[in-house]
């Protein structure tokens, strides 16, 4: 003991000097009971042993000094709960204890005064003046766990100014009774005494842990592993016996301890160390290093995937080496990203797949040639050409609010947008594509452009969409350069003659758009089963071009496409279409116009029923498409064709020759009938006989064939309807022919006919008023005789012509008899 205590007195020197100064010590024991409560050293193992929130929390030095303080004066308090006095007694309220105090003061009056002048001195000795008072006033007021405790038990008289003196009280109490208090201070000052410095220091250490730890969080994994390595460096200095903030066991450690300290000898203070720490490192968290937890996030690409420890954005394999976590506790492989298992167990609300909007990756080809321009810009003449020839075109919409411009729009249907200068529904009209796309292209990104180029495999680049269209939204508009034709012509002779490619288009008043520098519509490729459509529209008076979607909308990724109809020029510019649809022409060549389109589906209609072809092949020419089709139309259909052909000409041919037939017999049997009323009303006979053989009249003819007379005029009117139609090839009788024919004619009526001479004498007496029409009958023979063979012919010609009828064939033969007879 007596080193000991010269070892306490050499520390506790200066409160000492204090002490001698206020009041005379009346005993050695009052001198060191205090000396073992006040010493800083004490003060300090109190802190280190109790105090574990409080390492890493900011605090000025005043406030961790009046700490210290309130620790001192509370291991006199816990001193004082461990009596097995104050085991079996109720804990009393802060104003019993104060009585109770008072009591006990009375009796170890003189003891008390000294320890309460060296606890003074102490606080003077370790403060400063100005915090002299604060430490007076406040020293139950420090915010750590255990100040905490102890101010509980005085909350109900901190308002009281006798919250100081109840301490003191207490604490007098406590040396009073605690007669063995030398034994418990030997272990606090030896034991926790070592660990309070390096409290002191870890407080510090983990405030910079801490730090490093944030300041990981902020620079990357690599000054995380660097902060790391530091806190795992400064954990040989951390102390063992670190506790959590726990309230029970913060409340239970002084008792404890207290216990503890009785027991130990101060030979032991190694194995009184590892035993002090063991109680404490149970409830103990292990010490590693506070990280910020990590946060996983609750959307994007590994949503729903099973948390690892390797750091995102890294492979787990060279995590793991750096780290030293090792692979993840898997049995097996996991499911597939999107169908893990936890997603298998759980399910999830739908999410739309990430490649629903996906532009391309970049690293694609782009064309180098490509010089842009979202605009149409005039070059050379065409600017002015086209002012001069500029009409101002207006047209006003007259839709209603509950129209808004549908498809029944005047101006749609006119390609005319509407503005708010012809149109006045605002926002609510649905005829404003221009102004969609324009606002489109000013919000930009890839979504509201909605197209990139992209290289195809075997028409060059082409044009996809990244965002779906609805049927007839405006996409793009082709925009480039406008020239003249001249300008086209000697651009294609002399610049692009050695061309694949052609980003020419009509456009208007005879002027092309170049695109050559132009829109990225340029690169759109044709196809003969489009998903967009090309169009022009006027748009506040100027006409522009655009491509539209198709009918049936675009989807997300499609290849835009539309109908080039394209115009060749030449044989040499025809190129072979690759568009790969069911319906592709071959070429890159026009399409079929409205007609051709009709006579096609007729045809096929026809074919499919297996009725008659009507269309004349003739018809089909013009561009080399339609000759190659017209081509293979021809030889597809030679073989019906010949088939068809020729009972259907022979038909025809029968049909005309009747047609014919039938008008000539008309107009015979008019001008019959007007020659008859001619000839009676000037009295001319003969020129009945004349008239009668026009061939048609075969009813007519029977009759006359009945009697000589009639025969006889018959036989020479007879040839008169072929005579009539080939005069050329007549030849005139003789005059001993005529003769002989009209003797024969006037035997013949004198012997057969009825006919009364003066019947035939009339006809006589008229003829010589008409002598050529006398001679007409005359000549008629001769008519006959050339005309037998002609009659002949006639009647061939006839039976050839099977439309006749027997009538005409039976007059003809009877006139040939006649005029043989006549001969005989
Ligand atoms: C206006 S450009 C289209 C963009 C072009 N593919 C490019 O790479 O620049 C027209 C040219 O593309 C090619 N092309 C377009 N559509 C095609 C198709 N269906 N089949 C074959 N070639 C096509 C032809 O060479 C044509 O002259």
């Amino acid at each position: 003991m007596a080193p000991r205590t010269s070892r306490l007195f050499a520390s506790a020197a200066p409160a000492l000097a204090d002490v001698s100064t206020h009041e005379p010590a009346d005993d050695t024991m009052s001198l060191d009971v205090p000396e073992q409560l006040l010493t800083p050293e004490n003060s300090r193992s109190e802190t280190s042993s109790n105090n574990e929130n409080a390492l890493a929390e900011e605090k000025p030095a005043a406030r961790r000094r009046s700490t210290r303080m309130a620790r001192a004066s509370l291991a006199a308090v816990e001193a004082l709960d461990n009596t097995p006095v104050k085991r079996d007694v109720p804990t009393p309220s802060a104003s019993e204890a104060y009585v109770e105090s008072l009591a006990k003061a009375k009796r170890s009056h003189s003891s008390l005064r000294h320890s309460i002048a060296a606890m003074e001195s102490t606080m003077r000795s370790d403060t400063t003046p100005a915090h002299d008072t604060v430490t007076r006033d406040h020293s139950m007021v420090p915010d750590t766990p255990v100040s905490k405790s102890s101010q509980e038990l005085q909350s109900e008289d901190m308002n009281t100014s006798l919250q100081q003196r109840t301490l003191r009280k207490r604490v007098e109490k406590t040396l009073t009774e605690d007669e063995g208090a030398d034994k418990v201070k030997a272990t606090p000052k030896s034991g926790p005494g070592i660990s309070t410095r390096r409290s002191t220091r870890l407080s510090l250490l983990d405030r910079a842990s801490d730090l490093v730890d944030r300041a990981g969080s902020v620079l990357g994994k690599r000054s995380r592993d660097l902060g790391e390595k530091d806190v795992g460096r400064r954990a040989s200095l951390r102390p063992r016996n670190v506790a959590p903030p726990n309230e029970d066991a913060l409340a239970s450690a002084p008792k404890e301890l207290a216990s503890k300290k009785r027991r130990v000898s101060e030979s032991d203070l190694s194995k009184l160390r590892s035993q002090d720490a063991s109680p404490f490192e149970e409830p103990a968290a292990p010490s590693t290093p506070r990280y910020k937890p990590k946060r996983w996030l609750t959307h994007g690409l590994y949503t729903g995937q099973e948390p690892s420890e390797s750091p995102p954005k890294q492979r787990r394999s060279k995590n793991s080496r750096k780290t030293g976590g090792g692979p993840m506790q898997r049995k097996i492989l996991p499911l597939p990203m999107f169908a893990g298992s936890r997603l298998v167990r759980n399910g999830r609300n739908f999410e739309l797949p990430f490649d629903v909007f996906s532009p391309l990756p970049p690293g694609q080809p782009k064309p180098d040639e490509w010089r842009k321009t979202n605009k149409n810009v005039f070059v050379g003449d065409a600017g002015s050409i086209w002012k001069a020839n500029k009409k101002l075109e207006l047209s006003t919409c007259m839709c209603t609010e509950e129209d808004g411009c549908d498809e029944n729009c005047q101006n749609r249907y006119m390609f005319y947008e509407c503005d708010n200068g012809n149109c006045r529904l605002g926002s609510e009209c649905g005829n404003r594509s221009f102004e969609e796309l324009k606002h489109r292209t000013k919000a930009g990104g890839k979504y509201n452009i909605g197209v990139e180029v992209i290289k195809t495999v075997d028409r060059g680049y082409g044009v996809r969409s990244n965002r779906s269209f609805e049927p007839n939204q405006i996409i793009v508009e082709y925009t480039g350069e406008i020239v003249t034709q001249i300008e086209c012509e000697r651009r294609m002779r002399s610049v692009y003659k050695n061309n694949d490619c052609y980003y020419l288009m009509y456009f208007d008043q005879n002027m092309i758009i170049d695109a050559t520098r132009g829109s990225i519509a340029r690169f759109v490729n044709h196809s003969c089963e489009p998903n967009c459509r090309m169009e022009k529209w006027t748009v506040a008076g100027k006409p522009r071009m655009a491509l539209f979607a198709g009918d049936h909308g675009v989807m997300t990724g499609e290849e835009l496409s539309y109908d080039y109809n394209f115009d060749p020029y030449s044989n040499k510019n025809v190129q072979e279409c690759r568009c790969g649809s069911p319906n592709c022409r071959g070429i890159l060549g026009p399409r079929l116009k409205d007609k051709e389109q009709r006579a096609k589906e007729l045809e096929e209609k026809r074919k499919a029923t297996g009725s008659p072809r009507k269309t004349n092949a003739k018809k089909v020419t013009g561009t080399k498409r339609k000759i190659t089709e017209a081509i293979e139309n021809s030889t597809a259909r030679q073989g019906k064709k010949q088939k068809l052909l020729a009972p259907k000409s022979i038909k025809a041919g029968v049909k005309r020759a009747v047609a014919k037939a039938s008008t000539v017999r008309g107009k015979a049997i008019a001008k019959k009938g007007a020659a008859v009323s001619k000839t009676r009303g000037r009295g001319k006979t003969p020129a009945k006989n004349v008239k009668l053989p026009t061939v048609k009249t075969a009813s007519r003819v029977k009759a006359a064939v009945q009697t000589p007379r009639q025969r006889a005029s018959t036989a020479k009117a007879s040839p008169a309807s072929p005579a009539k139609e080939k005069t050329s090839q007549l030849k005139r009788p003789s005059a001993e022919t005529k003769k002989k024919i009209l003797a024969a004619a006037a035997q013949g009526s004198s012997g057969r006919g009825r006919k009364s001479p003066a019947k035939l004498q009339k006809t006589e007496t008229k003829s010589p008023r008409k002598p050529a029409a006398r001679k007409a009958p005359i000549k008629s023979p001769v008519k006959v005789k050339m005309p037998a063979s002609t009659a002949k012919s006639t009647a061939k010609g006839a039976s050839k012509a099977r439309g006749l009828g027997k009538g005409v064939r039976k007059a003809a033969q009877s006139v040939v008899r006649s005029v043989r007879g006549a001969r005989k």
